[in-house]
């Protein structure tokens, strides 16, 4: 584990994030699959038919051991006495008292409340399962990679341990916050993954050129809004990246 490498992981997760917000703005907003579901006795659930498909999968996939790896963090809690996976010693970098750290609730509420508006175009094409699929898809990404901010912050705390030692013994958030910022490496970030979203959400033909650039003002000529792209990584990606290191920091010393 090291800066480089971790840095790596995360523009590998770029890829992965532009790929499947391009996935789900091929689905218009479809709104019912985010409303209460209605059973047929009248009765109203809690949930919405998003919530439940999620829900129901990720159940699915924790008993096939998905979250034995410590790099994936379910949104719903399981009790999985057993796993169909075959067994697989995985060991982790991490401290073990800090491992449970995660922003999960704010990144469902991220995704769903500001996220999704900008995303998907208004609508209602009925694809449900297909569309709160490609939801799962973009949720399960995007805490991966923000949630990954406790493989950064160990990094960096075994980088520099006196002078973040007296910080989180002092338990002064701010401090920890400003040394663990690099202004130079977000911006180096937030311009490669909107170039990703100009590249990669375009239409490919096998005579044109490759365009690098955003030639009209509106990036609607793109999968996905190429300035969707910067504005998620600019506002949210990477402030709760920082935000799961300071608390994985803060529990560094338990
Ligand atoms: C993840 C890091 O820590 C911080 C968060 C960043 C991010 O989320 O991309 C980038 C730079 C740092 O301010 C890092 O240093 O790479």
């Amino acid at each position: 584990l090291s800066l480089d490498t971790v840095r790596e992981f995360l523009t590998r997760e770029e890829d992965t994030i532009v790929f499947s917000l391009i996935e789900r703005a091929r689905y218009p907003i479809n709104r019912p699959a985010y409303d209460p579901v209605h059973l047929g006795d009248g009765r109203r659930l809690n949930a919405s038919f998003a919530e439940l498909f999620i829900r129901e999968s990720e159940a699915v996939q924790s008993k096939a051991g998905r979250y034995q790896s410590l790099q994936e963090i379910p949104f719903f809690a399981y009790r999985v006495p057993f796993t169909l996976a075959p067994p697989y010693n995985f060991t982790s970098e991490l401290y073990p008292a800090a491992t449970f750290v995660n922003v999960n609730d704010a990144i469902w509420s991220m995704y769903f409340n500001e996220l999704l508006p900008l995303l998907a175009k208004t609508g209602d094409d009925g694809n449900y399962a297909a569309t709160v699929d490609s939801d799962l898809a973009c949720l399960q990404v995007l805490s991966r990679r923000i949630n990954y901010g406790r493989y950064v912050a160990e990094v960096k705390f075994r980088g520099d341990q006196q002078t973040y030692t007296s910080l989180i013994q002092a338990k002064d958030r701010d401090a920890l916050m400003k040394l663990l910022t690099s202004e130079a490496q977000e911006d180096v970030v937030k311009r490669r993954v909107e170039k990703k979203a100009i590249v990669f959400g375009q239409s490919i033909t096998s005579d044109g050129p490759i365009e690098t650039s955003v030639n009209n003002s509106s990036g609607t000529d793109f999968k996905v809004n190429p300035s969707v792209v910067y504005k998620l990584y600019d506002q949210w990606v990477i402030p709760l990246t920082k935000q799961v290191e300071v608390e994985y920091l803060l529990h560094r010393l338990d």
